[in-house]
């Protein structure tokens, strides 16, 4: 997807992308292709690819979610920034906070925040099952994201503790969506959450299905959880 498609395929949606926005993308671009070259970051690289596969597909949450008025977002193991800075750089009004346990990641991101002059944008070296313990952000978040971290049943009890009452977490999967979501009922359940929606499509051009999960909380999740890092992966509530 060239960059003047990509702007118009927003466009479509609603989404009215500024010159400076639109620059911001470029420059997202740049940085993410530079850094990859000393760090693993992504195995796409290809402009039109990311445009694509990256900058598209994580706006395609603001689809199925309204983020003129969602204000706090977390994103766990977000990575390269995917999907919480492309939303950001739509909705600038978004609070964001990055959770990753790997601090190059956080790294590059501090630096493209600094570059992108991105506001109210803040960055956690930590893991999930920690981050969700602490009582400065443990149940406060408006929305939580994650996208291609864990399986569904697992990455419920890294966001879940995070989403605040009423909140909701969002899960951006591929084809296994439905799939993994009917082993993660148990966990969803326990955890405080239920399923409000799954929205599935393909991504224009190349046809890839993906689904976006989407988990109302409704209870507060118990104390016990999340269990110690590597616990949920180790053992996933099925
Ligand atoms: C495959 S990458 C996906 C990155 C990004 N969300 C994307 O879609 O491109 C998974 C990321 O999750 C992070 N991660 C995995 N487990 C985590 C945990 N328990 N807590 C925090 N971050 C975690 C990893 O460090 C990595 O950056």
């Amino acid at each position: 997807m060239n960059p003047t498609v990509f702007q118009q395929s927003l466009q479509e949606k609603g989404i009215e992308l500024t010159t400076k926005q639109l620059d911001q993308f470029h420059t997202y671009y740049e940085l993410l292709v530079e850094w990859n070259k000393k760090m693993n970051l992504t195995s796409i690289t290809d402009r039109e690819e990311v445009f694509l596969k990256h900058f598209y597909d994580s706006i395609t949450v603001s689809f199925y979610t309204d983020f003129t008025k969602e204000t706090s977002l977390c994103d766990v193991g977000a990575g390269a920034g995917f999907p919480s800075i492309p939303l950001k750089i739509c909705f600038p009004n978004l609070r964001v906070t990055i959770v990753d346990s790997l601090q190059k990641r956080i790294g590059f991101l501090e630096h493209l925040a600094e570059q992108l002059q991105l506001e109210q944008v803040q960055f956690f070296h930590d893991r999930a099952e920690t981050f969700g313990k602490n009582r400065d952000f443990r149940e406060s978040f408006d929305v939580v994201t994650a996208r291609a971290v864990a399986r569904m049943s697992v990455l419920s009890e890294l966001c879940l503790p995070l989403v605040k009452k009423e909140g909701r977490f969002i899960a951006m999967k591929g084809s296994q969506g439905k799939e993994e979501l009917e082993k993660a009922k148990k966990a969803i359940s326990i955890l405080g959450g239920k399923v409000e929606d799954i929205h599935t499509f393909t991504l224009p051009k190349e046809e890839s299905e993906r689904s976006i999960i989407v988990i109302r909380k409704t209870k507060n999740t118990p104390k016990s959880y999340p269990r110690k890092a590597g616990t949920p992966n180790r053992n996933p509530i099925e």
